[in-house]
C-alpha cells in the first residue's frame, strides 16, 4: 500500500502547536510575492514571467479553474495510492519536476538542491539543457534517483550528440525534447527590467564545459566570455528543424523520448508517427506564445487523438492538488510541475523544493480521497464538469 502524502496536513498541525511554525506556506500560490520580496524583481520577474501581455499563463489557470470536479460517496478511500506507472517506471506519484534552467539565480545550490528534494522524495527530477550547473554534477548529487533529460535540440549536431552521451553516461534515462523554444519570445518584463541570465553566461553550463561545444570556439570561455555566451545565443535552438528530423535523435538515443510542448491533435499523431514514447501536452507556463490556447484545453483533445500510442504527460498552470486531479481526468497520466518549486528553491533551497512536493502531493491525496478515488487510475473525464465561462 502506498504512502499517505496526505498525513503531511497533521506533521505540519503537530509542528505548529509545539511553536514550530511551518517554514514556508501551504497555498503554493502565496510562495512568488514571498521570494520576490527576498531576491527582487530581475530573478523573480524572470521566473514569474511570461511571454506579450500574459494571457496564455492567465489563460492556463482560467481553464483549469472552469473545471470542477464532482466528488462521489462511500467508495471506501480508507487506503489509497498514488503510485503511477509513466514510460516504464514505478513513480510514488504522477509527478515530476520540470525542467527550468538557470536554477542559480533562485539559489546558490541551484539544480543540484532540487535534484535532491525530488530524490529525497521519489519524484523524477527532470534537468534542464539551460541548467546553471553541468548535467554530471547534478547526477552525482542524485545518488541512483530517476532522473530525465530536457534536451534544447542545439542547431549543431555534434553539440547535440555530445549532449546525449553524456546524459546517457551521466544515467538520465528519459529524454524530453523541448519543441516548443525555437526561439525566445516576446517576453515584456524581462525586456523592461534588461534582464536575461544567459546574456551573462548564466544556465551556460552544460554548453560550457561540453567538448563539442567548446572546439566552435577560437579562445576559452574565461579569456572571452562574450564570444562563448553569442554561440550559445545563435546555437542552443534550431527554428530549422521539422518533423523527419527526429530520426536523429531516435537514432541516438536507445531510452524513451517525450516531445514536450505538444499542443495540436496532428503534431501528437505526428510523434506517435516518429517513434516517440510520450508527449508533454504545455504551452512552456504561457512563456512562449502569447494568446496561445490554454494547455489544460488541449489536453482532451491531445489525449483522445493519440489514445494509447503515447504516454501522455501535461504542465502549465499546476498550482494545487486539485489541478493535480483535473490533469489527470483531462487525459494526463502525470503533470509536471514548474514555478512553484522554483519558489520553493528561491526561499529554502532543497528543504523548499521538498516543502513544495509535500504540500502538492499532500492536498493531492485529499483530493482525490475526498472526491471518491483510492488511486488516480480511476480518475476520469466524468469526474469534472466544466462551468459556464
Ligand atoms: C524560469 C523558467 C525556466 C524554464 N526553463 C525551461 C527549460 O530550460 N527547458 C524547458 O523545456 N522548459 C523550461 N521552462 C518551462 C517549464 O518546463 C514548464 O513547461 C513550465 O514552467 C510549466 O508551467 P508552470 O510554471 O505554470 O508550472 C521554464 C520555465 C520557467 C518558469
Ligand atoms: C529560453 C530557455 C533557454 C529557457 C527557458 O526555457 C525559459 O526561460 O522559458
Amino acid at each position: 500500500m502506498g504512502k499517505h502524502w496526505g498525513d503531511f496536513q497533521y506533521e505540519i498541525y503537530l509542528n505548529g502547536m509545539t511553536g514550530a511554525v511551518p517554514r514556508l506556506p501551504t497555498d503554493l500560490t502565496r510562495l512568488e510575492a514571498l521570494v520576490e520580496r527576498r531576491l527582487g524583481p530581475g530573478p523573480v520577474g524572470y521566473v514569474a514571467g511570461s511571454a506579450g501581455n500574459g494571457s496564455t499563463a492567465l489563460a492556463n489557470r482560467a481553464a483549469l479553474d472552469r473545471r470542477r470536479i464532482v466528488p462521489r460517496m462511500l467508495r471506501d478511500v480508507h487506503e489509497r495510492d498514488l503510485s503511477a506507472e509513466v514510460l516504464g517506471r514505478a513513480l510514488p506519484a504522477p509527478l515530476a519536476l520540470a525542467p527550468v534552467g538557470v536554477l542559480s539565480i533562485m539559489h546558490p545550490d541551484a539544480e543540484c538542491a532540487a535534484a535532491r528534494a525530488a530524490a529525497a522524495q521519489g519524484v523524477p527530477y527532470i534537468l534542464s539543457s539551460a541548467s546553471s550547473t553541468p548535467m554530471e554534477q547534478v547526477a552525482e548529487a542524485m545518488g541512483d534517483a530517476e532522473r530525465w533529460f530536457q534536451l534544447y535540440w542545439a542547431k549543431d549536431r555534434e553539440v547535440t550528440r555530445s549532449f546525449l552521451d553524456r546524459a546517457k553516461a551521466s544515467g538520465f534515462g528519459v529524454l524530453v525534447v523541448t519543441l516548443d523554444t525555437p526561439l525566445l519570445a516576446w517576453r515584456p518584463r524581462d525586456l523592461d527590467q534588461a534582464y536575461l541570465p544567459f546574456l551573462h553566461g548564466v544556465g551556460t553550463a552544460n554548453y560550457f564545459t561540453d567538448p563539442a561545444f567548446l572546439a566552435g570556439l577560437a579562445k576559452p570561455v574565461h579569456e572571452d566570455l562574450n564570444a562563448a555566451v553569442l554561440r550559445f545565443v545563435g546555437m542552443f535552438a534550431d527554428p530549422g528543424k521539422t518533423w523527419p528530423d527526429l530520426a536523429f535523435l531516435r537514432r541516438h538515443w536507445d531510452g524513451p523520448i517525450v516531445l514536450k510542448g505538444v499542443l495540436h491533435p496532428d503534431d501528437a499523431l505526428l510523434a506517435a508517427e516518429a517513434g516517440m514514447d510520450g508527449v508533454v501536452v504545455s504551452n512552456h507556463g504561457g512563456r512562449q506564445v502569447a494568446g496561445s490556447v490554454a494547455a489544460a484545453d488541449a489536453l482532451p483533445r491531445v489525449a483522445r487523438a493519440v489514445g494509447d500510442r503515447l504516454t501522455v504527460l501535461f504542465d502549465s498552470g499546476v498550482r494545487t492538488g486539485d489541478d493535480v486531479f483535473k490533469a489527470l481526468a483531462l487525459g494526463a497520466r502525470a503533470v509536471l510541475l514548474g514555478r512553484p518549486y522554483v519558489y520553493g528553491l528561491g526561499l529554502d533551497g532543497q528543504a523548499g523544493v521538498e516543502h513544495v512536493i509535500r504540500c502538492l502531493l499532500a492536498e493531492f491525496d485529499l483530493t482525490l480521497a475526498l472526491s471518491g478515488h483510492a488511486t488516480p487510475a480511476t480518475v476520469t473525464a466524468s469526474d469534472l464538469e466544466e462551468s459556464p465561462a
